[in-house]
């Protein structure tokens, strides 16, 4: 575990277990020194603490991008999300962290995560604390199903639409992922006039040339959830096929690691949206950027997240509950400012839109451990 730490981070991991549920957890606090450390909880029955490192990371630069004051941190719990037992196994992953949470993490949404685990979560800290991302019955923000993330990432896509040379109205666009991001941003792109020409699940990619039907497909997923491709009809392609269709913009919303170095030479698409955390390899960021396809990076795209998770982290001390107008309105314009920023930095440093970002994130970051006598003493 010693090789997951650098300069930056992590500051503490804590691998937690419970022979009741057979829940195995991790909590990696990445680098505090702007703030507590706060980012989502993933569950997935296959995550590896490297897993939740990357993430942790990548929440650093988040928080750091956006100028906000919290500090990169990110939790899992390998448990399936779909069995009975999930209640059980995320209690038992609170009351193991009881020393870290919520004094220095604050647990939020990722994937296998809903705002009724929130509220679980929120019920088991009683009045230790509290979680983000909780229902609106609660006084909380319920960022997922408002459709924050998603909303901002086709945001982030509009600002960077101009430097990519692909006008979003009439644009097609294909979603990999139609979960908490997916279909939000899925809803953005048609209300921002492009045509939506591809989303997926696991189940494999639901795909029309001449654009899907969006408002059906949001009632669909509405009632059947998961299995919303296979109720839409139609024939679907297989998983991985919605990276490499015709379309001028794609979003990766789904899983890390998809846009390999291979798939990211034949990416047909003229700008890549990142709306999941870490789906491109560095080196398939490097191929992407000598075809000059435009990519705007995860902690960039998908920060309508913690812009939300902020305003939740402040309501936890107010009576009044923000309203969703403010939430989205921040994140258009915290998203498209900063993703105009990152890509003129790009073009003038010549450094690929990661590069650029990260070191835009990292200026800060180092500010934040200096002033707090944080930097290394070592030559
Ligand atoms: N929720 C949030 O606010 C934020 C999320 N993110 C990141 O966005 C990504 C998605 O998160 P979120 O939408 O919350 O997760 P969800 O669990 O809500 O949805 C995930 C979606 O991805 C689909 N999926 C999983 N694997 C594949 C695959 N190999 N091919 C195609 N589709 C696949 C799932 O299909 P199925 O339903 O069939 O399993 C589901 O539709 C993650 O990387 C997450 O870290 C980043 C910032 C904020
Ligand atoms: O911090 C949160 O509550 C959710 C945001 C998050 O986990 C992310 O942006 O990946």
């Amino acid at each position: 575990m010693f090789e997951l730490i650098d300069e930056w981070g992590p500051e503490k991991v804590v691998v937690v277990s419970d022979s009741r549920t057979g829940m195995r957890g991790v909590l990696v606090i990445d680098n505090a020194a702007r703030g507590v450390g706060k980012g989502g909880t993933r569950m997935s029955p296959s995550l590896t603490v490297a897993e939740v490192a990357r993430l942790a990371r990548v929440m650093t630069w988040k928080w750091a991008g956006v100028d906000l004051f919290y500090g990169g941190a990110k939790a899992g719990i390998r448990f399936d999300p779909s069995s009975p037992h999930k209640e059980a196994a995320l209690r038992a992953f609170v009351r193991r962290l009881s020393n870290e949470v919520p004094r220095e993490y604050v647990l939020g949404l990722d994937m296998g995560l809903t705002e009724r685990d929130a509220a679980i979560v929120q019920d088991e800290l009683g009045d230790r604390g509290a979680a983000v991302g909780t229902p609106a019955e609660l006084g909380g923000v319920p960022y997922d199903e408002l459709g924050v993330t998603g909303f901002g990432v086709a945001e982030a896509a509009s600002a960077a639409s101009a430097v990519a040379g692909v006008p979003l109205a009439g644009a097609r666009v294909s979603v990999q992922g139609f979960g908490a991001v997916g279909w939000a941003a899925a809803k953005r792109f048609a209300e921002l006039g492009a045509t939506v020409v591809a989303v997926s699940t696991v189940d494999g990619v639901l795909h029309d040339p001449s654009g899907l039907d969006v408002t059906r497909l949001l009632e669909l997923r509405a009632v059947h959830g998961d299995a919303v491709v296979r109720e839409y009809g139609g024939p679907l392609l297989r998983p991985g096929e919605e990276l490499l269709l015709d379309a001028e913009v794609l979003v990766p919303a789904a899983v890390q690691d998809v846009i390999s170095e291979e798939v990211a030479g034949r990416v047909k698409a003229r700008l890549v949206v990142e709306g999941a955390n870490l789906p491109t390899t560095p080196g398939a960021q490097r191929v992407l950027a000598e075809r000059g396809i435009t990519v705007v990076p995860d902690f960039v795209a998908n920060a309508g997240g913690v812009v939300a998770a902020a305003f939740a982290m402040d309501a936890r001390y107010s009576a009044f509950r923000p309203d969703p107008g403010e939430i989205f309105a921040a994140i258009s314009a915290k998203l498209r400012t900063n993703t105009e920023l990152v890509l003129a930095e790009a073009a003038r440093r010549e450094r690929t839109t990661h590069e650029a970002a990260r070191e835009l994130a990292q200026d800060r970051v180092r500010a934040a451990m200096a002033l707090r006598g944080r930097l290394s003493t070592r030559s």
